[in-house]
C-alpha cells in the first residue's frame, strides 16, 4: 500500500502593497470600483465613513496565503482573507498540529486547530486562518492523489455550475448569461426615507432593464435594522426581489427570525457569509432565520467544516450557496444537490465584464462563460490553480 508523505512545513504569507491588492481581499480595489462606491453599511451612521468601506478599514486585513509542503516536495496552498494576524496564528499556533502528520488526517487537524484556539477564536479571523490551512490541506491532498478536490467530496452531481452575478450592473450580467444579478444596497437607514426611495428606484429601474424572469436580489451587508429591512422587502416585492441578503447584524439571530416572518410570502431571506462553523449555522437554521445560508468557505472553517454545515442545512431543507470564493466554493457546489447555483463576484470596476476573482494572486483561475462553468474546467489536481510567481509573498512570522 502506498504510504502518504508527511507534512514537512506550514508557511503563511501576506501579499504586500499595491493599490487594488485584490486577491482574496477583493474589497481592496482602486478608486472608482463599484465595490467601494457608497455601499450601505452600519458605519454609514458616521458621515466620514459613508462613501467608502475602505475608509473604515474593510481592506485592513489583506490576503492570507497558506502553503503546506509535504516531505516529498508536493506543496498545497490556498488564499483567503486574514493578513498578518492570521499569519501569526498559522505559524505560531496551528503549524504544530500539522507538521509531521499525515495530510489526510484533516478531521484530526481541523479539530485540534479549532479546539486549540477555542479560548480565543470560534469565529472571525481565527476561523479564517483555520479555513486557509484547511483549504491548503485539501489542495495538497488533491495534488498527492492527482485528483480535483470535487472528486474527493463525492463527485459532481451535475455537468456544470450556473452562476448569478454580484455587482452594480445586473442588466449587463443578464447580457453575459448569468441567471440573476445581486445589487449592493447603496442607502441605509441613516439616509431616511430619501435613501429608501433611491433604493426602490434602483430596483425598479433594473427590473425595467432586465424584464420579468431575471433574478434580482439586494445585498444589504449587515447595514439594516429589522424595521427598515421589512419596509425595503415589502417595497421591493412589486419589482420581484428574489431575496434580501444579510440585512442585519449577523449576531442578531432573533432579528433574522423576525425578518423571516415579516417579509412578503415567497421572498427569500439569506445570510451567513460572516457566520462561522457548524455551531453558528446550527443557530441560523434551528432558529428559522433564513432560507439560504451563504457560508464563505475561506471564512467558515474551510471545506472540512463546510461539509458539516451543508449536511445540517440539507436536513433543514435549506439551500447552501457559498459566498463568492472562486474555485474554493466551485469544487463544493458541484457536488451538492442543495447547492444548485453559485455566486460570481464581478471584479471588473464597472461590473461590465467577467474577470477572475483572485487576480492577480491566482493563475489558471476558471471563470464562467455565459454564466456557466463546465465541471471539466475543474479537472486538475487539488483546486487546480497556481500562485502567480509575479506576486511577491512576504512571510511576517516563522516558527
Ligand atoms: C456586494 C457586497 O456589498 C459585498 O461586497 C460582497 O462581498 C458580499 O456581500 C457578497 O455577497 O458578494
Ligand atoms: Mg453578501
Amino acid at each position: 500500500m502506498k504510504i502518504s508523505p508527511k507534512i514537512k512545513q506550514v508557511r503563511a504569507y501576506v501579499i504586500k502593497g499595491g493599490e487594488g491588492g485584490g486577491g482574496a481581499d477583493y474589497h481592496d480595489q482602486g478608486e472608482g470600483h463599484w465595490i467601494d462606491n457608497h455601499i450601505a453599511t452600519s458605519m454609514g451612521r458616521y458621515p466620514e465613513y459613508r462613501q467608502s468601506r475602505k475608509s473604515f478599514g474593510i481592506n485592513v486585513l489583506g490576503t492570507l496565503v497558506v502553503e503546506i509542503e509535504a516531505d516529498d516536495g508536493t506543496v498545497g496552498f490556498a488564499v483567503t482573507t486574514g493578513g498578518e494576524p492570521a499569519c501569526y496564528m498559522v505559524e505560531k499556533h496551528f503549524a504544530r498540529f500539522l507538521e509531521g502528520r499525515n495530510p489526510f488526517e484533516y478531521e484530526r487537524i481541523w479539530d485540534q486547530m479549532y479546539f486549540g484556539s477555542q479560548y480565543y477564536g470560534r469565529k472571525g479571523i481565527v476561523v479564517n486562518a483555520i479555513s486557509g490551512v484547511d483549504l491548503a490541506l485539501w489542495d495538497l491532498m488533491g495534488k498527492l492523489r492527482q485528483e480535483p478536490v470535487y472528486h474527493m467530496l463525492g463527485g459532481a452531481v451535475r455537468d456544470e455550475l450556473q452562476f448569478y452575478a454580484t455587482g452594480a450592473r445586473p442588466d449587463l450580467a443578464k447580457e453575459m448569461g448569468f441567471i440573476g444579478g445581486k445589487l449592493p444596497l447603496y442607502h441605509g437607514p441613516i439616509e431616511g426615507d430619501e435613501g429608501l426611495k433611491k433604493n426602490i428606484e434602483l430596483i425598479a429601474d433594473m427590473r425595467s432593464r432586465v424584464g420579468e424572469d431575471f433574478w434580482l436580489m439586494y445585498d444589504c451587508w449587515m447595514a439594516l435594522d429589522v424595521n427598515y429591512a421589512t419596509k425595503l422587502a415589502h417595497k421591493c416585492h412589486e419589482y420581484g426581489l428574489k431575496w434580501i441578503e444579510e440585512a442585519i447584524n449577523p449576531d442578531d439571530y432573533w432579528g433574522y427570525q423576525q425578518l423571516k416572518k415579516n417579509v412578503p410570502a415567497g421572498m427569500l431571506v439569506t445570510t451567513g457569509e460572516h457566520e462561522s462553523t457548524r455551531w453558528g449555522f446550527k443557530m441560523l437554521l434551528e432558529m428559522g432565520c433564513c432560507d439560504i445560508i451563504q457560508p464563505d468557505v475561506g471564512w467558515c472553517g474551510g471545506v472540512t467544516e463546510l461539509l458539516k454545515i451543508s449536511a445540517l442545512a440539507d436536513a433543514h431543507g435549506a439551500l447552501v450557496v457559498p459566498h463568492g470564493s472562486s474555485v474554493y466554493s466551485y469544487h463544493f457546489v458541484i457536488t451538492r444537490h442543495n447547492s444548485p447555483f453559485a455566486e460570481f463576484l464581478m471584479m471588473a470596476p464597472k461590473a461590465d465584464h467577467v474577470a477572475p476573482m483572485f487576480h492577480p494572486q491566482l493563475l489558471n483561475e476558471p471563470i464562467p462563460e455565459k454564466g456557466r462553468l463546465k465541471v471539466t474546467a475543474l479537472d486538475k489536481p487539488g483546486f487546480g490553480v497556481d500562485l502567480n510567481p509575479e506576486v511577491k509573498l512576504y512571510r511576517p512570522y516563522e516558527h
